[in-house]
């Protein structure tokens, strides 16, 4: 049994089905990322974990205990969420520290660990500043301190990072991550920023609609996207539809002028079928798999994003900024790409039955 466990778990409010029949299991020491766009279920799964909101039917264990109706402040959890904000009136050590003195700790053991919490998120020069002498940033990193101080045994986070600028934003994933590897808490992150989903989690959740659509290491998402949702929200990609026109060891698909021979699953002959290529599979070579001339370029700093005009469509190439001359604007090039980056996917979900085991 794993440590957090969430089974067939269904929130509905009135009629709108927020989350539906979810199931998540979470090692402990693991850390998890829900991921998705707005209004895909993810707070309202974290809330439900966390005991703020009742959940209509199924089951949520915690180290073998079942929680799903336990009262949020028995559950003993660490909670950032955006909402829950520092209290006004009280210092930095004195937001810290008040789940301590809830849980009526001695004095000297209550300053010991805010001082221990405060050294993590590199905040002890401000034990005494109220929230409002505080920088967005430091806010957030006080909220941590405060969740971390009591050393729950699960550490749900919502957007924790959402009010830092970009540079700090970066900077705080891997202190993040360093703080939640140092103190083994168990994490449940949520968050629509895929890139940031990615850098810090043992495994994501990507969800849709409700509905928890592929879990997994965040490189085995990203390579083996399930669906076409996941493959453009889970990075960006080039979706050419193409036709089954033969099924073995391979499938066999007709893009326009062009055939391919693709692993993984297979689709019976006749199946409409996607085909996604990660810009940065790609390669513009002087002759490739198919010709074509650049449209667009973009320089990125350390990569060329270039669009390539072809006769299966615009291709998205992004190629990395060696140093060189880049491609021009109306050059011709040929395009190219590996075998084993090629990823097939059902044009239309709903046939999924289609797809041969
Ligand atoms: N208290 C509520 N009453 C009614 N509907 C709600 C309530 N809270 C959330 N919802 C609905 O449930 C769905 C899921 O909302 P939720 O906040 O969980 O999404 P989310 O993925 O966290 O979105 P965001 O990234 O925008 O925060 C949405 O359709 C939302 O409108």
């Amino acid at each position: 049994m794993s440590f957090l466990e969430l089974t067939d778990v269904t929130k509905f409010y009135g009629n709108t089905c927020a989350v539906s029949a979810m199931n998540l299991t979470v090692e402990k020491g693991e850390f998890v990322s829900l991921l998705g766009p707005s209004g895909c279920g993810k707070t309202t799964t974290l809330q439900m974990v966390a005991g703020f909101e009742a959940v209509t039917s199924g089951r949520i264990t915690l180290d073998g205990r079942d929680i799903t109706h336990a009262k949020a402040n028995v559950r003993g959890l660490g909670i950032v969420f955006q909402s829950y904000a520092l209290f006004a009136h009280m210092t930095v050590a004195g937001n810290v520290g008040f789940g301590l003195e809830m849980r009526k700790l001695p004095k000297t053991e209550q300053r010991e660990r805010v001082a221990q919490a405060l050294a993590l998120v590199h905040l002890e020069q401000h034990a005494s500043r109220y929230p409002r002498e505080l920088s967005g940033g430091q806010r957030q990193r006080v909220a941590l301190a405060r969740a971390l101080v009591i050393e729950p045994p699960v550490l749900l986070l919502d957007e924790p990072l959402s009010n830092l600028d970009a540079q700090l934003r970066e900077e705080m994933q891997f202190e993040l991550r360093q703080i939640q590897r140092r103190v083994g808490a168990t994490t449940v992150m949520v968050t629509h920023d895929q890139s940031e989903a990615m850098s810090i989690s043992d495994r994501v959740v990507v969800m849709e609609a409700g509905r928890a659509m592929q879990t997994g290491h965040p490189h085995r998402v990203y390579e083996h996207p399930e669906t076409r949702f996941i493959s453009t929200f889970v990075g960006k990609t080039n979706l050419l539809p193409g036709t089954v026109t033969a099924s073995g060891a391979r499938t066999h698909v007709a893009l326009g002028p062009l055939a391919v021979q693709v692993d993984g699953p297979r689709f019976l002959p006749g199946t409409a079928v996607l085909l996604s290529l990660r810009p940065e599979k790609l390669h513009c070579v002087p002759a490739g798999r198919i010709d074509g001339q650049v449209r667009e370029r973009f320089f990125l700093g350390s990569q060329w994003l270039y669009r390539v005009g072809t006769a299966v469509g615009d291709l998205m190439v992004l190629a990395p900024n060696d140093g060189r001359d880049a491609l021009s604007e109306g050059e011709r090039t040929g395009v190219d790409w590996p075998d084993h980056c090629m990823r097939l996917l059902p044009a239309d979900e709903t046939a999924g039955a289609e797809a041969l085991p």
